[in-house]
């Protein structure tokens, strides 16, 4: 295998970068007025434009040629066939099967995995449906008002995520509340308005050896036993969603009452399992397959889109130039959509946790900087909070601009003016304003010469600043499907060209590590002197000031 830098393609776009890092997008689209007609894709009903992107079509070649140099096709089809691209746990990666709505069998070690995707999808069609009618009781024989999923990173952020999205398809029914954080707080503050009696919890964690999910999981049902009383009642408030029957059973649920997925779904990527329980009883299960069939479009697109009008290929590729070239540290997600208010957290996991990596496949330290610091916040909050630095800040920060035609709230103006914001952000930060505007701006604004003069600087905007921008009909759970899966794939572009495994997080481990020797350290006047001074001092001083 090339190293990614000695690939004709790579070194072809560093020669590039230097022909075309002064080119001002201001310039590129008074060359084009057809630009946006030539950098913008569609899929169903989501428009994606990457027009206010420093490229050129040369530039686009170039990256395009740096995909197909890079194997990304090749591995592409091998995710799809069920290798074990994960190479480190000796793993497929086949999230993708999971919302396989074509049906056609997906293979792993060379049995089709889909009787049993369908079987947890029947099971949790017909558990969703008893809860979601009143059928299933508690233990004084009431139907169950709130769900709590208690889990951690992919047991929490995409079911959490999804359910904000899709409020509008949850209201009136069930109440969901997640749990994740250790911190006692968080299943204090969550349980103290709950009823015991028709609560239901689901322990959601695919190892069920997760140390935050367990000891939720555990004060959850001292909980319920304080109310409850008889441990037989356990079954009546827990279902655990896991690939660990023996863990399950251990600590009390009945079998019965277990969800499974598998070893080749990865946390980040296992909303669309049985992980996604608490969507389907909130949303309800037609809806949440319709959250399937959303990614199910975008896997064909991505499966068979050319290269060039493939819209994670294109997505990745952007974000490559960026990274690679430009230098860019970071990526934003900026929804101007408060449902999708926990879209760029979800994604924090998703791209950090799989492109966070320095070490190829190979086990060869990259030469290369590998995946951003992903972040983000709804619009127009963001312009309200770091959008300064975005216009005027000396850090290029490329950015997604997300936001829908219709809103589920129409409620006077306000949608115009929210989708106002989304058009004209990206515009600013493209065509920024020059010395010369400025200027002309604070002259007609009746300031003197002298004035002028001290504020100008501060009055200019250098613009250049890029962006993508993802316009879709109306949030439904079709569309965030699609929205999602269309990120996951981007990832996984980005992971192939870095030649990196995107599907493991052995980088989580050393602080739990760490963490399971502190624990028992922290009993007891011990003074503690086995860490570096900074460790030892700060537990010590926890211990004397407690
Ligand atoms: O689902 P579980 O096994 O409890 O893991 C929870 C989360 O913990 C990790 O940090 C892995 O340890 C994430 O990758 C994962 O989503």
């Amino acid at each position: 295998m090339t190293p990614l830098t000695r690939l004709p393609a790579w070194q072809a776009l560093q020669t590039h970068y230097q022909q075309v890092v002064e080119l001002h997008m201001r310039e590129l689209f008074q060359a084009d007025p057809e630009r946006f007609e030539c950098f913008s894709l569609r899929l169903n009903d989501i428009l994606f434009d990457y027009s206010k992107n420093r490229i050129t079509a040369d530039t686009m070649g170039l990256l395009l040629e740096l995909a197909r140099q890079s194997g990304v096709e090749r591995k592409r089809q091998g995710m799809f066939a069920g290798e074990k691209i994960n190479a480190s746990e000796q793993r497929a990666v086949l999230h993708v099967a999971l919302r396989n709505r074509s049906n056609r069998p997906i293979r792993v070690e060379g049995e089709d995995v889909m009787p049993g995707v369908n079987a947890v999808l029947a099971k949790m069609r017909t558990f969703s449906e008893r809860v979601r009618s009143g059928a299933w009781l508690g233990f004084t024989g009431k139907p169950i008002s709130d769900v709590v999923n208690i889990g951690i990173g992919g047991s929490d952020l995409g079911p959490l995520m999804v359910t904000e999205a899709l409020k509008p398809y949850g209201r009136g029914g069930l109440r969901v509340h997640f749990v994740s954080n250790v911190d006692g707080t968080h299943i204090a503050e969550t349980l103290r308005p709950l009823n015991p009696e028709t609560t239901l919890f689901l322990i959601a964690s695919k190892t069920f050896t997760t140390q935050e999910t367990m000891a939720n999981a555990e004060s959850a049902k001292r909980w319920l036993l304080e109310a409850a009383g008889a441990p037989q009642q356990v079954a009546k408030h827990f279902v655990a969603i896991s690939t660990n029957a023996e863990k399950v059973i251990a600590f009390g649920i009945d079998g019965q009452n277990m969800f499974e997925f598998w070893d080749w779904v990865g946390g980040r990527y296992s909303l669309w399992s049985a992980i996604g329980l608490s969507i389907a009883l909130y949303i309800g299960m037609d809806n949440f397959e319709e959250l399937l069939a959303g990614a199910h479009a975008a896997d064909e697109h991505f499966r068979s889109a050319p290269l060039e009008g493939n819209i994670p290929v294109v997505m990745a590729l952007l974000g490559i130039w960026y990274n690679n070239f430009f230098g860019a540290q970071s990526h934003a997600i900026l929804p101007y959509d408060q449902y999708l208010h926990r879209f760029p957290a979800y994604f924090q996991q998703g791209d950090m946790e799989s492109n966070g990596k320095r070490v190829t496949l190979e086990g060869t330290p990259v030469d290369y900087s590998t995946g951003p610091i992903l972040w983000g916040e709804p619009g127009t909050n963001g312009q309200h909070a770091f959008y300064q630095l975005m216009h005027q800040g000396t850090k290029l920060v490329p950015a997604d601009f997300l936001a829908p035609v219709e809103s589920h709230n129409p409620i006077g103006e306000h949608h115009r003016l929210l989708l106002s914001n989304f058009f004209a952000q990206p515009e600013a930060l493209m065509k920024g304003k020059t010395e010369a505007e400025a200027r002309r701006e604070l002259e007609a604004a009746g300031l003197d010469a002298r004035e002028v003069a001290a504020l100008l600087p501060h009055k200019v905007f250098p613009g250049n600043r890029p962006s993508n921008s993802i316009l879709f009909k109306k949030l439904t759970p079709k569309t965030l499907g699609t929205l999602i899966a269309l990120y996951e794939h981007k990832i996984f572009v980005q992971g192939a060209i870095w030649n990196v495994n995107s599907f493991d997080q052995w980088g989580v481990e050393l602080g739990k590590q760490l963490a399971k020797t502190i624990l028992p350290e922290l009993e007891g006047q011990t003074e503690i002197s086995g860490h570096d001074c900074s460790t030892n001092g700060l537990i010590n001083y926890y211990k004397a000031t407690r």
